[in-house]
């Protein structure tokens, strides 16, 4: 999915939600442990409930990676079952030396090798340029880089300043914006971060930002449009929990799709305040 086409998507369905699939067996209803893959199963259910509210699914591999062969399959099959009107994005948060990040991309990326191709990855800085290039190498895929998480830790390195008087962070995106472009590179930037986004927005003004964060991490969908909202939008925010468990029993769908509606109302007024 181009650029423009996600702008359309989100100019169309009011929206700019990322439903999260961090499927876990543990919290999932039931009864759909009788299906031969209950991940999917309940991945399928939630995307049939959802497709209209969100541009963009977000499965994290570690919830698959983590039952083995079956989870393979499961993320495999869900991959497949995320409509064209929606960005697939694997929340991988890979890396590696040039080769390695080569054999990384070609698993997600291509369909003919592994039965997957998601439309964009989430990818880890820290080793450099050429650990990021073979997954811009693909032509109409998106890196998606860690630049500031949503996370506590987030504080130990990326907002350190040792290396002069800007944060890690900045130096990070300053760097990356050397190595893509606006069409194929994204920043994650965690909806904890409030203000942060003033800082964002000065080295990225023309990025879409990944945003994680909203719902069971506590973050503000309010602030964020303030202060990360740019002329095309330029926001994918991200809610898996809050979504996924709203109801543990039969009507698990229905509840999901509520709790996306309501966050999908709420940006469909950002957008209109915004005059998108
Ligand atoms: O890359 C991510 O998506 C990510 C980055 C970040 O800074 N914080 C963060 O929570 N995430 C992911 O976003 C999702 C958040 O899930 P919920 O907190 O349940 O909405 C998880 O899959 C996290 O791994």
């Amino acid at each position: 999915m181009t650029r423009q086409q996600l702008i359309e998507q989100i100019r169309e369905k009011r929206s700019f939600l990322c439903v999260g699939l961090d499927t876990d067996l543990n919290k999932i209803p039931e009864f759909l442990l009788d299906f031969e893959d209950p991940i999917f199963e309940f991945n399928k259910q939630i995307i049939e409930a959802t497709e209209d509210l969100c541009v963009a699914y977000k499965p994290n591999s570690a919830f698959y990676e983590t039952r083995g062969v079956k989870g393979w399959e499961s993320l495999v099959k869900t991959a497949q079952q995320i409509p064209n009107t929606c960005l697939s994005i694997i929340d991988a948060k890979r890396g590696d030396i040039g080769n390695t990040s080569a054999m990384y991309a070609s698993a997600f990326f291509d369909r003919n090798l592994s039965g997957m191709s998601f439309d964009a990855i989430t990818i880890a800085p820290y080793m450099g340029s050429d650990s990021v290039k073979p997954f811009l190498e693909f032509s109409d895929k998106w890196v998606i880089l860690l630049a500031l998480t949503s996370n506590q830790g987030s504080q130990d390195f990326q907002f350190s300043k040792d290396l002069g008087d800007e944060f890690l962070f900045e130096k990070v995106i300053q760097k990356a914006n050397t190595w893509g472009t606006i069409e194929n590179l994204m920043y994650v930037v965690g909806a904890t971060r409030g203000e942060s986004f003033l800082d964002i927005r000065k080295h990225a003004p023309d990025h879409f930002l990944l945003v994680p964060g909203v719902g069971a991490q506590g973050g503000s969908l309010e602030d964020v449009c303030k202060y990360g909202m740019n002329r095309d939008c330029g926001l994918l925010v991200n809610a898996s929990r809050s979504i996924l468990y709203a109801s543990s029993g039969k009507d698990f769908a229905e509840k999901a799709r509520e709790e996306a509606l309501a966050i999908q109302k709420e940006m469909a007024l950002q957008l209109e305040k915004a005059g998108f």
